[in-house]
Formats: C-alpha cells, sequence, structure tokens
C-alpha cells in the first residue's frame, strides 16, 4: 500500500478524568474517503481538534506525509498542506466569491494577506481561484458576493476555500451540516468528483451520505475506535451495530440499487 497521508498511531486524550481520545490509529490513504462516524460525543470533534492542530494530544503520534506533526502549530500544519473545512466561519461575506478563493490561494502560499499585489501575481491566484471553485461548481458564481449565496453555496465556497490553498489532505467537518435535500445531493456529489484526486477525513452526521461516499469508515464509541472497514463490512459489524442501537440513521441495510 502506498504511504499513507496521515498515520494516527496510538493518539490519546483525556479532559479531566474524561477519556475522549484512547489509542487511536488510523491511516488516510492518498485519494481515499475515510469517514470517521461514531454516536454523539463519541470524540470526533476533538480527533479532528487534534489532527488539525487545536488541540494537543496527551500521548502518541500524528505523521503528515511521513513527517512527525504532533508537536507542530496549527498554521505551519496549514502550510504543509493539511486543510480544514470549518463551517462557513473563514468565508468574508463581502468578498466575491472568487476573492475569498484568491485570499486562501495567497495564504497556501505561505504569503500574507496584501491588498496591492504585483499584476503578475494576482493573476496567479485568480487562476488558482478559479480552478477551486470550477471544482465545487462555483465557477458561474465567482464575481458574487459570498454575503449573498445561499446556505448551500456558501458550503460549496468553503469547499473551494480549502482546495485553493493545494492542500494534500481535506480535514472536512460535517461538510452537509445545514443542508437541505437537494444541497445535499449536489455536495455529495462534488465530493464523489474530489475522491481519488485528494485524501480526505470525513466527519459527518448524515449516515446515507457516508455510506455513499467513503471507501472506508472508522467507528469511534466513547473515545475508541471499534471497527475500521469499507461500508459493507462495517454495515455487518455486530459491534457498530449495538453502538448504534436504537438510532435509526445509520443505513443498516445496503441502499437499493
Ligand atoms: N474542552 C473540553 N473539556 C471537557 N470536555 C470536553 C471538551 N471538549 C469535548 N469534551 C467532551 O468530550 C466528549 C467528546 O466530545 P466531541 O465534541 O469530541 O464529540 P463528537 O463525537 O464530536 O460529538 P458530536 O457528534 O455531538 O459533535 C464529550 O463528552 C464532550 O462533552
Amino acid at each position: 500500500m502506498a504511504e499513507p497521508v496521515l498515520a494516527l498511531r496510538g493518539l490519546r486524550k483525556r479532559f479531566g478524568g474524561l477519556a475522549v481520545t484512547e489509542d487511536v490509529s488510523l491511516d488516510v490513504a492518498p485519494g481515499e474517503i475515510h469517514a470517521v462516524i461514531g454516536p454523539n460525543g463519541a470524540g470526533k470533534t476533538t480527533l479532528i481538534n487534534q489532527i488539525s492542530g487545536v488541540l494537543a494530544p496527551d500521548a502518541g503520534r500524528i505523521l503528515f506525509l511521513g513527517r512527525d506533526i504532533t508537536r507542530l502549530k496549527l498554521h505551519r500544519r496549514a502550510r504543509l498542506g493539511l486543510a480544514r473545512s470549518f463551517q462557513i466561519t473563514s468565508i468574508i461575506p463581502d468578498f466575491t466569491a472568487l476573492e475569498n478563493a484568491a485570499l486562501a490561494a495567497q495564504a497556501g502560499e505561505g504569503t500574507s494577506f496584501r491588498f496591492f499585489r504585483p499584476a503578475g501575481k494576482e493573476a496567479g491566484l485568480n487562476r488558482a481561484a478559479m480552478v477551486a471553485l470550477e471544482q465545487v461548481g462555483l465557477a458561474r458564481r465567482a464575481n458574487t458576493p459570498a454575503g449573498a449565496m445561499s446556505h448551500g453555496e456558501k458550503r460549496q465556497l468553503e469547499l473551494a476555500i480549502a482546495l485553493a490553498t493545494q492542500p494534500r489532505l481535506l480535514l472536512l467537518d460535517e461538510p452537509l451540516a445545514g443542508a437541505g435535500p437537494e444541497e445535499t445531493e449536489r455536495l455529495i456529489g462534488i465530493l464523489s468528483l474530489l475522491r481519488r484526486r485528494y485524501a480526505i477525513l470525513l466527519v459527518e452526521h448524515d449516515m446515507q451520505a457516508v455510506f455513499a461516499l467513503a471507501d472506508r469508515i472508522s467507528v469511534l464509541v466513547y473515545g475508541r475506535l471499534i471497527a475500521t472497514g469499507t461500508p459493507a463490512v462495517i454495515r455487518q459489524n455486530a459491534e457498530v451495530r449495538a453502538a448504534y442501537l436504537g438510532e435509526d440513521d445509520i443505513p443498516l441495510a445496503a441502499a437499493p440499487c
């Protein structure tokens, strides 16, 4: 198997007496969508926070492209190509979609924001921004102020902002949250087009989407991984079924074709 883009090894985090991440090891392979699911409070956000650098683990290692980044600061991880898509909070409403994405492209280059840039450089950033907008189906809305966009379009723009930084790994924290049925379908289509081009770690509550998109799924319960496998394997796992007992959102039967 190719070297994983991301490898977690024996990660542990406690809040007081509460073990929120307990001996978690998992890999995200190049081009793979690896979903982490688990009941409310299982520790998914805490895990993502450790990977992106918001929280420091108590023990264990985080390897990114073979490099130990466990103690690296958040912005240095971002510069290495670890992009976390935040829920709309990183969008500047008065900027157009293109300007938002160009700003992210500039940040991805490691230079700080400047109002006045050499024209040639600006053209390069705008090109990178446009490619990112095309990847999420927003090219036609490039000159629309972000604040005037629908909720679903803002979610698409969030993805474009992450893509414009030229990431090697996308950390997607509930990319479908708050989206209606049509928007959800559109976002699932966009995410499936990103598969193979990017390594993606996906945390998402919409189980239909997770089972449709993920190459592999890891199941977190009380901070521990109880299973990792393909959707078909996870669907059959007795421990997973027990963990989700009483919740009717996990598609335990395969979706009809
Ligand atoms: N800063 C903190 N201090 C103390 N406890 C915390 C802190 N952050 C999270 N927790 C606790 O850790 C546990 C895991 O929380 P976390 O938000 O990571 O779970 P989650 O799987 O993302 O949940 P959800 O699906 O509801 O978003 C919960 O019991 C939560 O109350």
